[in-house]
Parts: C-alpha cells; structure tokens; sequence
C-alpha cells in the first residue's frame, strides 16, 4: 500500500515520466514559484490569489495537458483559474503554456487535489472540471478513482450552490460508477434532460489530448454536467 493510500489521498499515478528537456525545465523552474499555490497560506478570498482582478475562480482537476484549461483561461481572462496536475510532464507543459500565452488569471497546485480541496475555503470555487480522470478501468482498482462519496464531500464543500461540476469520461463504467455515487451524494444533482446533453461536449469545448486519444482507439466521450444544490 503506497503512503497516499494509507493517508486516503487520491493520486495513484506516476510524479515523473523522462526528465524534461533545458528549455522545458528552465522555463518550470522560473515560472512555476510564481503560479504555484501554497496550501498552507490560501486567502479567504481566493480573488487574491491573482494579480488581477478576477471575477470568480474555478478550478480545473488532472489538467494533463493543459489544452482546455489554457483554452478557458484565454476565453475568459476575468475569471481565475486553478489548474491542479502532480504529473511533471503535464504540469510543465501548463507552466510553458501560461508562460507563452502570458496568462495572469492562473495559479497551478502540483499535488494531489483532495490536498487543495481540504485546504479551499468553504463556498469558494464557481466551478470545478474533472475532465477525463484516470480510468482504472480494472474492478480491483475501481477505488482508486478520483469520484468517490468522501471526493463528492470535498467538492460540495468548496463549491458555491448551483455551481456546475463537469465530468468526462469516456469509459462506460466510470460514467455509471460517477451517476450512481451522484444519485446518492446529496449535494449534487445530474442536470441533463435529453441524451444531446451527456453526448455532445461543452460550448466552446477545444479537446484534450486524452480525449483525441480515445476518439482514435474508437472510444467517444460522456460528458456529464452536475449542479451544486
Ligand atoms: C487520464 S489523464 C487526463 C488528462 C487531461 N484531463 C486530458 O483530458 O487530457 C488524468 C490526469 O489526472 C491526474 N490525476 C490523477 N489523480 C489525481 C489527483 N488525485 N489529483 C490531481 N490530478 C490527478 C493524472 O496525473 C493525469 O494527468
């Protein structure tokens, strides 16, 4: 049983996969102190945490690539963003990204998220994305997904009432496994009332690159929108 395991974490992935190139490296070395959050010292008001005036925050859970959560942040520079990936690679890649698009409604969170979600103030987030969580699609690691009744606590905790919270898969049983802990969670509701809602993706949606990967081995998405009672 790894340490996370013992501790009820929910990061059961790899932190490193090959060593960055210079330039990749660099540009997380300088770049990265400045956009990411210590959980130690989180304002009340999470508006603070950017040096700009932003007016709401979301949070966007397992970025990988940072594709959409770059995508967002560009669409909407009024609004914060907190990007949450401990993978190194990928958090890279969001560092570059932010450092080239020269974002300043982002800060980024390298470790497991149910690390951040117990530190957030309560009520704080106006949103949260979960998009494309590792699928562990085996029955025996079935726990380890990051949906579970104590993670749905957790985001109903920090979520203002009536904010959504997305989640896509693209595996048929992480998608029943996620509407059956809602059903029972009683802080979420499942807003869809035709099937256009959970098959076609979000206004605006740009991809990720789990998602092109799935589409090319003849996978396609579910895309579930749930509210903040
Ligand atoms: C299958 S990938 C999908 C990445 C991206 N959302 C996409 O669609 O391309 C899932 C990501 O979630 C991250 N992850 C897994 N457990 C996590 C946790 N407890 N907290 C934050 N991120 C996590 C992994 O490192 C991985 O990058």
């Amino acid at each position: 049983m790894s340490d996370d395991e013992r501790r009820g974490g929910s990061f059961y992935g790899r932190r490193k996969g090959k060593a960055l190139r210079a330039g990749r490296a660099a540009t997380v070395a300088g770049t990265l102190p400045r956009l990411k959050l210590d959980v130690e010292a989180l304002p009340d008001a999470l508006a603070e945490l950017f040096a700009i005036a932003v007016r709401e925050v979301r949070l966007e859970i397992g970025f990988g690539g940072a594709e959409h959560l770059l995508h967002r942040a560009q669409e909407n520079p009024d609004i914060g963003y907190i990007g949450v990936e401990p993978f190194i690679d990928g958090l890279a890649k969001g560092v570059a990204g932010v450092d080239a698009l020269g974002l300043r409604n982002v800060r980024l969170y390298d470790d497991d998220a149910t690390k951040l979600l117990d530190r957030l103030p309560a009520g704080s987030l106006a949103s949260v994305d979960l998009l494309y969580p590792d699928p562990w699609p085996k029955t025996r690691h079935w726990k380890r997904r990051f949906v579970s009744d104590e993670n749905l606590a957790r985001l109903a905790r920090v979520m203002t009432p009536g904010a959504p919270f997305r989640f896509a898969s693209d595996i048929d049983t992480y998608v029943a496994w996620t509407l059956e802990r809602v059903r029972r969670s009683p802080d979420f509701e499942w807003t869809a009332e035709r099937p256009g809602d959970w098959r076609a993706p979000w206004a605006g949606w740009p991809g990720t690159r789990y998602e092109a990967k799935a589409i090319r081995e003849g996978r396609r998405g579910t895309y579930l929108t749930f509210r903040r009672l």
